[in-house]
């Protein structure tokens, strides 16, 4: 992708699996937004193919834009209309394209309940906090009950009790409806959590893409284990912490005690290949 003369996005490959939860991470302008609007089809590509569920998203038809759901960094519009009523209007343009295996859209009073929002059902848009607007937005972006669904920086102002359920929320679409999710995040507690996969874009390029072990191995020894052994105190720190204690279970057995095992956390491994990037580019 570039604008003007700024290539803003070099050799991004990846690939996401039905049903699979891919977090998409990355600094302030990495290129996270300009990536899944391309895959979204509102923004077009400068060079490079594209496949969204069978189809250029540059090309898709209606169709294919029914399939999928999208919940933007910002939208403030239909301030007038009422919570369920804005969402069984939406819902509506859906219902042409239920098929035999998804029925659409998705019920506007248990989507309601679904994104904790049935006391404010009957209010004015414009009335809702913040928060509370962001759970319409997803409720929105879910109501057409996609196959897959784009979440740019979904829980950005939900309170801790509003971004638990918003996980679960996701967690069951991805279980019981087998929805493809690709979503941007800044908390990385969050794309640890709800992540199959993570994709790290840093200066335009993927630096990461595996799963969070699987980063945490391409960063060098982070995790530290702590045991006893015949009342000596033991540290080690290691890349594979759980192969490290089966091999010392193998070999000590019930003499290990008082065993600890800090795992590299993702923010550790993020920032260090973050940081390894900016190095190599520098
Ligand atoms: N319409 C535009 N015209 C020119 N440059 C743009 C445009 N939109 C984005 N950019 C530039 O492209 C780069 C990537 O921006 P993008 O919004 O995709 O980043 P991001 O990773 O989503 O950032 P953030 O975490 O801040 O949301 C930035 O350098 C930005 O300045």
């Amino acid at each position: 992708m570039r604008y003007g003369a700024n290539d803003v996005l070099r050799d991004v490959r990846f690939q996401a699996h039905h049903g699979e939860v891919l977090a998409l991470l990355g600094p302030n302008g990495a290129g996270k937004t300009t990536t899944i609007e391309i895959l979204e089809g509102f923004r077009m590509r400068s060079a490079g193919r594209v496949d969204v569920l069978g189809a250029d998203p540059a090309h898709g038809d209606e169709r294919w834009r029914a399939r999928i759901g999208v919940v933007l960094q910002s939208w403030r519009d239909h301030g007038n209309w009422r919570v369920r009523e804005l969402l069984a209007h939406l819902g509506s343009y859906y219902a042409p394209y239920t098929t035999g295996q998804v029925q659409r859209p998705w019920n506007a009073d248990e989507l309601v309940e679904a994104v904790g929002l049935t006391a404010h059902a009957a209010k004015k848009i414009k009335t809702l906090s913040g928060g509370q607007r962001r759970r319409l937005d997803v409720a929105i972006g879910i109501v057409g009950r996609p196959e897959l669904l784009f979440l740019d920086e979904p829980t950005a102002g939900f309170d801790p009790r509003a971004r638990h359920e918003f996980h679960d929320l996701v967690h069951r679409l991805a279980r019981d409806h087998a929805t493809t999710v690709l979503l941007t995040t800044h908390d990385l507690a969050e794309a640890g959590k709800l992540a199959d996969r993570i994709v790290v874009l840093a200066g335009g390029r993927i630096i990461a893409d595996g799963t969070e072990d699987e980063l945490a191995r391409q960063v060098a020894g982070e995790d530290e284990v702590r045991w006893t052994l015949d009342g000596s105190h033991h540290t080690r720190t290691t890349p594979d912490s759980t192969g490290f204690v089966r091999e010392l279970f193998a070999r000590h057995g019930a003499a290990i005690g008082q065993l600890e095992v800090r795992r590299a956390s993702l923010e550790d491994t993020y920032l260090a290949l973050v940081r390894e990037e900016e190095t190599a580019t520098r």
